[in-house]
């Protein structure tokens, strides 16, 4: 009973009356599954079978900008198993990917992804929590690139959509476009990992808010609360907003080597992750002697560079 008391002190009583009302495996099953490691290579060969859409990737070693695509327009590109396999292994291409500088996320036919695929939802109601352990392990892996995210809000970007939003660096939202963490709604809470990304990026109030009012918010809305980083104020055709969009991350945030870039945004994340300040400054020392009388600096210097 220790296992549940200690439980029970981070949980409200509905959920726990629920909780303990379900037969007692299944609390078991709760106790028994938070202290051990999932197993992802038998969650990924679960998750395949739940065939549908595919999720698809561009890589531009010219620009170092890659576009990975949700596909299954039809459904307004929400998830299906097989499509979180896919993204979960273009993920582990962009790890490696040494010319990569930047990352455009976009749904297919001008929609970003409207969450779970409910039919995929339906199928996998006895998988949730070794689904949430697969996408939890995806989405952080995509938050920590060694790149320059963005995700393209297009349409619809709600409950598991806007939790992929929050795995990226930045946001950019099409003028007509709507996002909301309607989780609560579909009486869920986060299973991608947002609220914890939502508490790192916002702070607890405004995660808080997010969440338990499942407000679907405009672009006009969403940039006001700091949601979104950049809205694409004309009304343009969906492919001719991924051009901007690609654009607007490549003049912002990747005009420089990609080496360098990489460099940058992996300190970013150390630092981040090791929430040890003389860690993280031991880690930019190293990095930094990487750099420093490089041919980079010596190019630079030698352009005699004015900041105007
Ligand atoms: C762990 C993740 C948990 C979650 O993501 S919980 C949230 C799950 N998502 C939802 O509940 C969204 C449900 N869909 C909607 O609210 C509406 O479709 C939405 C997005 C507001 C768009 O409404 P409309 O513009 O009227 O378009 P519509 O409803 O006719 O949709 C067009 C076609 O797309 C389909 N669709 C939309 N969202 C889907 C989904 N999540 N899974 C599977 N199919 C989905 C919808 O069924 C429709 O297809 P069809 O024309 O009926 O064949």
């Amino acid at each position: 009973m220790a296992a549940i008391s200690g439980i029970t002190s981070h949980l409200s009583f509905t959920v726990l009356r629920k909780l303990l009302s379900l037969p007692s495996m299944l609390t078991t099953h709760f106790v028994r599954s938070t202290s051990s490691q999932p197993d992802l290579q038998a969650i990924r060969d679960e998750l395949e079978k739940f065939q549908g859409g595919s999720v698809d990737l561009e890589m531009d070693d010219q620009s170092g900008i890659a576009i990975m695509m949700l596909n299954n327009p039809k459904r307004l590109n929400s998830l299906t198993g097989k499509m979180m396999v896919d993204m979960a292994n273009h993920i582990t291409a962009l790890e490696k990917w040494s010319l990569g500088k930047g990352l455009v996320l976009v749904g297919a036919s001008g929609n970003f992804c409207s969450g779970g695929d409910l039919t995929f939802v339906r199928k996998a109601l006895h998988y949730g929590e070794e689904m949430a352990a697969f996408q939890h392990d995806t989405l952080t892996r995509l938050l920590n690139l060694p790149l320059v995210s963005v995700a393209l809000l297009q349409g619809h970007t709600l409950g598991g959509g806007a939790e992929l939003s929050t795995a990226c660096d930045f946001r950019v939202m099409s003028s007509s476009a709507r996002l909301g963490f309607v989780q609560i709604k579909m009486g869920l809470t986060t299973g991608w990992g947002a609220t914890t990304r939502l508490v790192h990026l916002f702070g607890r109030q405004k995660a808080l808010g997010l969440l338990t009012s499942a407000k679907v918010f405009s672009a006009e809305e969403a940039e006001k609360e700091g949601l979104v980083d950049h809205v694409l104020s004309y009304a343009l055709q969906p492919e001719e907003e991924l051009s901007v969009c690609k654009n607007w991350l490549a003049s912002n945030y990747c005009g420089y080597d990609a080496d360098l870039t990489q460099a940058v945004k992996s300190s970013v994340v150390h630092c981040d992750l090791s929430g040890d300040l003389i860690e993280s400054l031991r880690n930019e020392r190293r990095v930094f002697g990487q750099f420093w009388g490089g041919s980079a600096q010596r190019v630079a210097l030698e352009a005699k560079i004015k900041h105007k």
